[in-house]
């Protein structure tokens, strides 16, 4: 399998006035093309600044990561919110839609910023939409959408651009046990279609089961078994 992500040596510490705290200390990681990976670890433990990171929203303090063998971090501020738009699609566990606009509406938007056609990406949003289950709810509000509805929607969002790799952080943070596993479902569902890449962090042990591989960090390290070590 081809390498996609390849973390080499990794680093990031933040400074608290006078103080510098090291959250991430060496970390070596490589992710191939069209796999899925857990990221767990106890609270605290670097999961976010490392998932952040990997998603070029952030810099390392050290160290590398290459996609598909090209160096991020000695790109500019606005080469790197370009490779965003382009490769990476982002769900979080506060789904951040736009409250006055529609779920298509919402969906449709990263598509209309890239100035994509409006009847494509129109046409786009409604298939992903579909896809995610909500053909039903097209023209809702978030405010109108149950938790799990919500989520699907930023999915459907997350997806728009047609990204390489999609990561999420705690994407079911705030639902039930049930709307949770049928988030994940559905999250499997699409990498099998797509054969997207997927790094997702997770408290959930059964839902990290669920991914191909599970990587696992403490205290700013990652562990050095991993279940494809098993
Ligand atoms: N901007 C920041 N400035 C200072 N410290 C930070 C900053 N962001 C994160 N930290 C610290 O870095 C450590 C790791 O945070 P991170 O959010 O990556 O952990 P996590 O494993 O995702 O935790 P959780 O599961 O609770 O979300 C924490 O101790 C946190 O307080």
């Amino acid at each position: 399998m081809s390498s996609l992500l390849e973390v080499t040596g990794l680093c990031k510490d933040y400074r608290m006035g006078s103080d510098s705290v090291q959250v991430l200390k060496g970390i070596d990681l490589d992710i191939s093309a069209g796999t899925t990976t857990a990221l767990v670890g106890a609270s605290g433990a670097g999961k976010s600044t490392l998932l952040h990171i990997l998603g070029a929203l952030d810099r390392p303090s050290s160290g590398t990561v290459t996609y598909k063998g090209q160096e991020l971090f000695t790109r500019s501020d606005r080469e790197l919110a370009d490779f965003r738009s382009r490769t990476i699609g982002f769900v979080f566990q506060f789904h951040h839609l736009l409250p006055e606009f529609t779920a298509l509406e919402n969906v449709m938007m990263p598509a209309l910023i890239a100035r994509r056609e409006n009847h494509l990406a129109h046409q786009q949003a409604r298939t992903l939409l579909t896809e995610v289950g909500l053909e039903h709810r097209l023209n809702h509000r978030p405010g109108e959408l149950s938790g799990g509805e919500q989520q699907r929607v930023a999915i459907a969002r997350a997806l728009v651009m047609e990204p390489e790799l999609l990561l999420a952080d705690e994407p079911t943070g705030n639902l039930d046990a049930k709307t949770s596993e049928a988030i994940y479902e559905l999250l499997v569902k699409i990498q099998k279609q797509t054969g997207i890449s997927m790094v997702v962090v997770t408290h959930n042990e059964r839902i990290a089961a669920r991914m191909e591989r599970v990587v696992r960090l403490l205290d700013g390290l990652i562990l050095p078994c991993t279940t494809e070590d098993m």
